[in-house]
């Protein structure tokens, strides 16, 4: 039997199978070997799932975020691109006027926003209908995923089920958070499981559950904490692993050609907003939008006795690394996280002005920050310092065996 015939059994069963308590655990399983026949579907015998590598769609990550555009065909995702950045991508009242991927850079507040410009995607591009493994490739790539919808549409709830359906399918989850599950393999002892909060959704043993669900993965021992009320999907993507969680905003474009009614009911949907880019309606509003999704947070560093560099903040982002000073220290450069003694921190984030603040102070946008080092007696006196500085020569010596392993089997192969 072929993986498809697999998976379309398995999916029929699960139709068949009422959702109750007592079928709570067999469902489980059934979801868990769905999720690994589909895992092998996408990754497949020769490796690699949709590529992003293909012609036209290998652009360089630049700037500070990556947005990238989804949508059916002609809904005006070119326009936008057109609109938002200097570059020009041609629009056209016909389906499928973009064929690659186009980069343009959003300049916002001294930000640089890369935004992607992509092919319309429609049912079945996960599967590779149309560039949709590429497109969809792209979108994994992103830190925001900003799907374009035409108000003017019938069916425009059914476009929006459709477009994430074919996001979760590659494994992209939006606007959600990892579940606060972790999974430690082991060699021996098998699996022990533990939670620390009360489980609802998982039926009445969801250590039973959450067994079988491992089991399907050929995984017989683990270690298994459970921190947050999750569901058997949230179990398994834990399991699978590779998920990508990655932000998403609806712009629910052409509302020119809507009633003022159906404008508000848009605008009110969650994770939503309304515009139209060829009338410039509420185009600010987006760039605020896409902003603020992205969480970016513009620091300016400083030196003892000179004023703030406002040309040019360090930008670091909530939903990528973090705006711990940690963060900031380890964007500017490893020494400085190295020889790092304390930051001063002036801003919306210190308590005074300037506050004394260790490595895990949070900092907001427009905070300024000004890093002091050790001095070498300092850190010569300071127990952790050498640990730190081994760490830092261990690190960069696994990157180096890494590389040369890597280069021995890229010759192993071309010799072959
Ligand atoms: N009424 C109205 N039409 C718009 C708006 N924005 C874009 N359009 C029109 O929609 C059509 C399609 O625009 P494109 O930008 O080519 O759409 P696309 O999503 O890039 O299309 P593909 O590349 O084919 O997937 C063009 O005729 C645009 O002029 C808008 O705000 N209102
Ligand atoms: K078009
Ligand atoms: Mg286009």
């Amino acid at each position: 039997m072929g993986v498809l015939e697999k998976i379309k059994e398995i999916e029929d069963e699960m139709s068949r199978t009422q959702k109750n308590k007592a079928t709570n655990y067999h469902l489980g399983t059934l979801k868990a070997k769905l999720a690994k026949l589909k895992s092998e579907l996408l990754i497949g015998p020769g490796g690699g799932s949709g590529s992003a590598k293909e012609d036209g769609f290998d652009v360089q990550r630049a700037g500070d975020a990556r947005v990238a555009l989804i949508g059916f065909p002609s809904v005006g995702k070119s326009t936008l691109l057109s609109s938002l950045t200097e570059t020009k991508s041609e629009a056209a009242g016909y389906e499928f006027t973009t064929l690659t991927c186009i980069p343009g850079n959003l300049i916002y507040k001294g930000t640089r926003i890369q935004v992607l410009d992509l092919p319309g995607i429609i049912e079945g591009a996960a599967r590779g209908k149309g560039r949709g493994k590429e497109v969809i490739a792209v979108a994994r790539s992103a830190d925001l995923v900003l799907m374009v919808l035409d108000a003017q549409k019938e069916g425009l709830q059914r476009h929006r089920d459709i477009l994430e359906a074919e996001l979760e399918s590659v494994g992209m989850r939006l606007n959600k958070n990892p579940p606060d599950v972790t999974i430690v393999k082991k060699t021996a002892g098998g699996v022990k499981f533990n939670s620390t909060c009360k489980l609802t959704k998982l039926g009445d043993e969801p250590q039973k559950v959450v067994m079988n669900i491992l089991k399907v993965h050929k995984i017989n021992n683990a270690e298994v904490l459970v921190r947050e009320d999750v569901d058997v999907d949230q179990i398994i993507d834990v399991v699978v692993g590779n998920r990508k969680y990655v932000k998403c905003l609806y712009a629910y474009n052409k509302i020119d050609t809507i009633t003022i009614e159906e404008v508000d009911e848009l605008a009110r949907k969650p994770y939503s907003m309304v515009m139209s880019v060829n009338e410039n309606l509420n185009m600010d509003f987006l760039k605020e939008k896409i902003w603020e999704f992205l969480g970016l947070t513009r620091i300016y560093t400083k030196r003892k006795g000179a004023p703030p560099d406002l040309e040019e903040p360090v930008v670091l982002s909530t939903i990528r690394k973090g705006t711990s000073v940690e963060s900031l220290c380890n964007n500017v450069s490893s020494h400085m996280r190295r020889d790092f003694n304390f930051a001063m921190v002036w801003g919306k984030s210190a308590k005074h002005a300037p506050q004394r603040c260790g490595l895990s102070h949070v900092l907001s946008d427009q905070d300024v920050v000004q890093v002091v080092t050790k001095t070498v007696k300092q850190a010569r006196n300071d127990k952790n310092y050498q640990k730190l500085v081994e760490g830092f020569e261990q690190k960069y010596k696994d990157k180096k065996k890494k590389a040369a392993a890597l280069k021995k089997k890229k010759v192993g192969k071309l010799q072959r």
